[in-house]
């Protein structure tokens, strides 16, 4: 079998491929779906170590087509390292770059005897900070500290605000037309604080900022699945707002396939999916925060975001964005289009029609969702206050 045509399959879910099948995929996509039976687990495992659906197996050195770099800020950490692992899985990327302030060269030397196409290189500190940037389509950055039990994510902001702010500065410097895709918590304050930077650099493009809330969907998803029966591949539940706490809105009624719930289960899944991390969290106990769920959460919006930039049609992330969806929210997560120059679109509509439980939780969150945008945008400014004092 043509290792090329193995090498297409792609991170995104199966409900994205069919939301592509929907809304009229490419040939491609819709053949790669029915060919590859239902469940996306599997696809990918060919994906990433070719196997031909002959019983008879033979793993070759898997030759990507995509011309992409990615550069991963805090590429040794929890979600950095899987991450990159995932990347280096990616047919669409051709060069990753790692950098974190330590521990970069051994992960470097240890992904780069992958026999995937992506060219690997590390880099380490401050002084190598634009290295790493240089010609990146993607700046994924995963940097920070994870909490610890008893910690909500905003008690993360007094570190992670800094490192944030550091990092998008380097950004517009060095990448100034690259999507940035921000994990680093808390995600309510750190992308308007990421916007903040880049208007001060001159270098803000709304369409190429997003805060990665994907794991929030895959949550969902897979505890809709599981509470009604339904098969993984099918699911698929659009989740708005913010990422902490009850800014987390998953829209059950807007769920595909269409499923009955239950006022129980509403209640249930709905919290379930908002204390999600706080569930890592506790399991972890004390040893951080959900990192191989993230990395392949962000794997995916990697991998939609690179399908954008390459002209494929109808792809379609929630995303935490600069939005008008909600008036009084200038951030806002959303489902959004992806195209060649990161958001074509944000899809309002999905806040039509909401049961009026979503309809209550949807004023609820407001007030804690403008509050933490309004830290992350003051953090800036008082900085740049500072500075010029
Ligand atoms: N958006 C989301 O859904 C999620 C976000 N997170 C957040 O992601 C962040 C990272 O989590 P983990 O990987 O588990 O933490 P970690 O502590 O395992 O890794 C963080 C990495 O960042 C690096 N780092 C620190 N300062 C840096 C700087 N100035 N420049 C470059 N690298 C730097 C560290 O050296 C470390 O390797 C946390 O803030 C966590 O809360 C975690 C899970 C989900
Ligand atoms: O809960 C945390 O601190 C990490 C996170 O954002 C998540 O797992 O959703």
């Amino acid at each position: 079998m043509a290792v090329a045509a193995i090498a297409t399959l792609s991170f995104a879910s199966v409900p994205c491929r069919k939301q592509q099948l929907r809304h009229g995929a490419s040939t491609f996509n819709a053949q790669q779906f029915s060919a590859s039976g239902s469940h996306w687990h599997s696809a990918n495992l060919k994906w990433g170590v070719p196997r031909p659906r002959a019983a008879k197996r033979v793993i070759v050195a898997q030759t990507g087509t995509g011309s992409h770099k990615v550069a991963i800020l805090g590429a040794a950490g929890g979600i950095g390292q899987p991450l990159s692992l995932l990347v280096k899985m990616s047919p669409l990327v051709s060069a990753l770059h790692l950098y974190d302030i330590a521990n970069v060269k051994g992960i470097t030397a240890d992904l780069s005897h992958c026999n995937t196409s992506a060219q690997v290189a590390g880099f380490t500190g401050k002084d190598e900070l634009a290295g790493s940037l240089a010609g990146a389509d993607v700046v994924v950055i995963p940097a920070g500290v994870p909490r610890k039990p008893g910690m909500t994510r905003d008690d993360l902001f007094g570190i992670n605000a800094g490192i944030v702010k550091e990092l998008v500065e380097a950004v517009a410097d060095h990448a100034p037309g690259a999507l940035i895709h921000v994990i680093s918590n808390p995600v309510n304050s750190t992308v308007p604080i990421a916007a903040e930077v880049l208007k001060q650099k001159g270098a803000y493009d709304p369409r190429k900022l997003f805060g990665v809330t994907t794991l929030d969907v895959v949550r969902a998803n897979a505890f809709v699945a599981a509470r009604k029966g339904l098969p993984l591949a099918d699911v698929d539940v659009p989740v708005v707002g913010g990422h902490a706490r009850s800014t987390i809105l998953p829209l059950l009624s807007k769920a595909r396939p269409k499923a009955a719930f239950t006022d129980e289960e509403v209640e249930e899944l709905t919290t379930r999916i908002q204390n999600a991390g706080t569930e890592v969290v506790e399991a972890k106990a004390g040893a951080g925060s959900a990192t191989l769920s993230m990395a392949y959460a962000a794997a995916r919006f990697l991998e939609a975001s690179l399908r954008g930039l390459d002209g494929d049609d109808d792809v379609y992330e929630c995303a935490y964005v600069q939005s008008q969806v909600v008036p009084e929210l200038p951030f806002f997560a959303s489902r959004v289009k992806l195209g060649r120059e990161g958001i074509e679109e944000v899809v309002g509509s999905e806040l039509r029609g909401l049961s009026e439980y979503e309809a209550r939780a949807l004023e609820a969150l407001k007030p804690q969702l403008k509050a933490s945008i309004d830290k992350g945008v003051a953090y800036v400014q008082q900085q740049q206050e500072a500075a010029l004092n």
